[in-house]
Order: structure tokens, then sequence, then C-alpha cells
């Protein structure tokens, strides 16, 4: 089995300090190593819940990588790996942004160091403010034919006027290491709109959050993602825009309550996408 560093990951641990990143396949899989203390467990667990619990419905399944069990992989020194379908397999050039959900990233069972030090992150970025934050993208750079990624740094420094700005720059085609040009919303319906597009595909996810209260999604990530060659090619309407939901290591069990936090930054993220299509052409805030 041939394992690489995937080529697009936005967010998230990488391998540091004699800890194994997550790895690739070519079959399509994502293999994500077991985090320390009990995240890894934790992680495996809803999965495997998540993966057999006939209350889910089938439509929401999409919504989340599929889940094919863990494994000790060989050469990442039998490190133990969440195996998982590799969301971007299908995409040559993708443009993905990790968005974190909820106006908190601690939880009630968390210690008093972790909450203090989430605290922190919270108040400092969009996440309290908003209710979301963007832990990282990447977009494909038309005029410059390459990918670009900003600083982690450059993003946790975000205020709400900078995410929506940044959501913006997601769909243009504009130059995007030029931070002052202002962005051209060039593929905002394509991406965000359509029957297919982003906000209809929230929409769905927040009806089923309304309702559901088997899970709650502490710390949890929407990955959304679109497929640049199509465009490059001069049809922008196979951008195969995608939202998906990554990173399980703190979900609670929901026991019969609504996930308020989630569903909060949901209906946030829902209306700063809604206000982007309907005025694509707005002056750029800074
Ligand atoms: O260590 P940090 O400060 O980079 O924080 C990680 C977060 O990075 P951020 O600061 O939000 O960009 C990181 O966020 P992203 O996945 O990068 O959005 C995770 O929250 C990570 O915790 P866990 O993997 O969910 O258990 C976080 O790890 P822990 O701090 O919980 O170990
Ligand atoms: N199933 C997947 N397929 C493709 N990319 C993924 C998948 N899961 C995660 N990623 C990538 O890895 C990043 C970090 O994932 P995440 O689960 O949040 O890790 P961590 O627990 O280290 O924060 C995401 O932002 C995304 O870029």
């Amino acid at each position: 089995m041939q394992l690489k560093v995937p080529e697009h990951q936005v967010a998230g641990h990488i391998a540091k300090d004699g800890k194994p990143g997550p790895l690739v396949d070519d079959k399509g899989r994502f293999f994500k190593p077991l985090q320390g203390d009990s995240r890894g467990e934790n992680e495996v667990k809803f999965y495997e819940s998540f993966s057999t619990n006939t209350e889910v419905p089938d439509h929401i399944r999409r919504f989340f990588p599929v889940y094919h069990g863990t494994q000790a992989v060989e050469g990442s020194d039998g490190a133990t790996m969440i195996v998982l379908e590799n969301l971007l397999a299908d995409y040559s050039k993708p443009s993905v942004m990790d968005v974190k959900m909820g106006s908190r990233t601690w939880y009630p069972e968390a210690s008093e160091e972790y909450v203090q030090k989430c605290l922190k992150k919270d108040t400092g970025t969009t996440t309290v403010s908003a209710g979301f934050r963007i832990s990282g993208f990447e977009v494909y750079d038309h005029k410059e034919s390459s990918f670009w990624k900003p600083e982690r740094k450059l993003l946790r420094g975000l205020k709400v006027d900078g995410a929506r700005l940044t959501l913006r720059k997601f769909v243009s085609s504009n130059s995007l290491s030029d931070m002052g040009s202002k962005p051209d919303s060039a593929f905002v319906s394509s991406v965000y709109g359509g029957s297919n597009g982003v906000l209809t595909q929230l929409l769905e996810l927040k009806t089923w959050f309304e309702n559901q209260t088997l899970y709650h999604f502490n710390s949890c990530s929407i990955l959304m993602v679109y497929e640049n060659e199509s465009i490059l090619k001069g049809n922008d309407g196979d951008a195969r825009p995608q939202v998906k939901l990554v990173d399980f290591a703190h979900v609670m069990d929901g026991n019969g309550v609504i996930d308020h936090n989630f569903l909060g930054g949901l209906c946030s993220f829902i209306n700063f996408i809604r206000d982007i299509l309907q005025s694509p052409d707005e002056s750029a805030e800074s």
C-alpha cells in the first residue's frame, strides 16, 4: 500500500516531533492518526456509533466521511489510524476550506486548563462573535495557476469582516496573494448557489440539526470543497461543491438535547453565505 502526505490538508495536526500525520492512499482513503489522551478513542467511538446508528437518516450520512475502521499503518511506526473516505479523492484542483463550528469549542466535561485554552482562542477569533471560525483554507489561484494557502497566524487574526471577505475570496478568480485586491466573486453562484450548491447543502444539514439530539458536535468542522478544473475548462456548472463534516474528537452523546452550539454556528454561517449570494458585487470589506 503506497501512502503519501495529503496535498490539500488545510487545518489540524500534521506529522511533527516524531508523531505521525494524516496520510492518503491511491484508493480514495484518508488515514487519520489516533490522537493521544482520549481524543483518538473518542473519535473512533463516534464513527463506530454513527456508522451503525439506524436513527441517522440516509440523506444525512452523505455529509460525513465513510468510515472504514482502524488500521495499524506500517511505515508510520505501526501507528493506529482511523481509515476514512478521502473527501478530496475525486478532485484534481480543489479549493478547500475548514470552518470550525460553534460559539464555543470547549465542552462542560473538559478540564479547566483546556477550557481556558479554548476560551482564549474562541474570544480572539470569530468563534464567539460569529459562531464559527475559519481554521484553514486553500484556494486555486486562477491568475497564478497555483494553489494559495494563508498562514495560520493570519487566519487566527481574522475578525468578522475579515471572515466575510475570506468567504468571498474563496469563490473569486482574483489573485489571492494580493491582500488588497477586491474579490470578484466570480464563482459565487456555481459554488454557493444552485440546487446542489453549498447553501442548499447547509440548509439540509440545518434541518437535521434542528431536530437531532443524538450527538453534540463539539469543536467539529465543516469542510467545503469545489473543483477548479471544470472552471478552467469553462464549465462553472461542474464545480461539484461539497459540504462535509470532519473532526469528531470531542463529540459527546446528545442525551436528548438539541446541539444548540453547532446549530447556532450553522445558522450564522448560513447567513454569511446567503448575504454573499445576495450581494456578490458588494465592495470588499477590510
Ligand atoms: O494545538 P493548537 O493550538 O494548534 O489547537 C488545535 C486546533 O488548532 P487551532 O488553534 O484551532 O488552529 C485544532 O483546530 P483545527 O483542527 O486546526 O481547526 C484542533 O482543535 C485541535 O484539537 P483537536 O484535534 O480537535 O483535539 C487543537 O489542538 P489542541 O490544542 O486541542 O491540542
Ligand atoms: N476524510 C478526509 N478527507 C480529506 N481530508 C480530510 C479528511 N478529514 C480531514 N481532512 C483534512 O485534514 C484536516 C484536519 O482534520 P481534522 O479531523 O480536523 O484533524 P485534527 O483532529 O488534527 O484537527 C482538515 O481540515 C482537512 O483538510
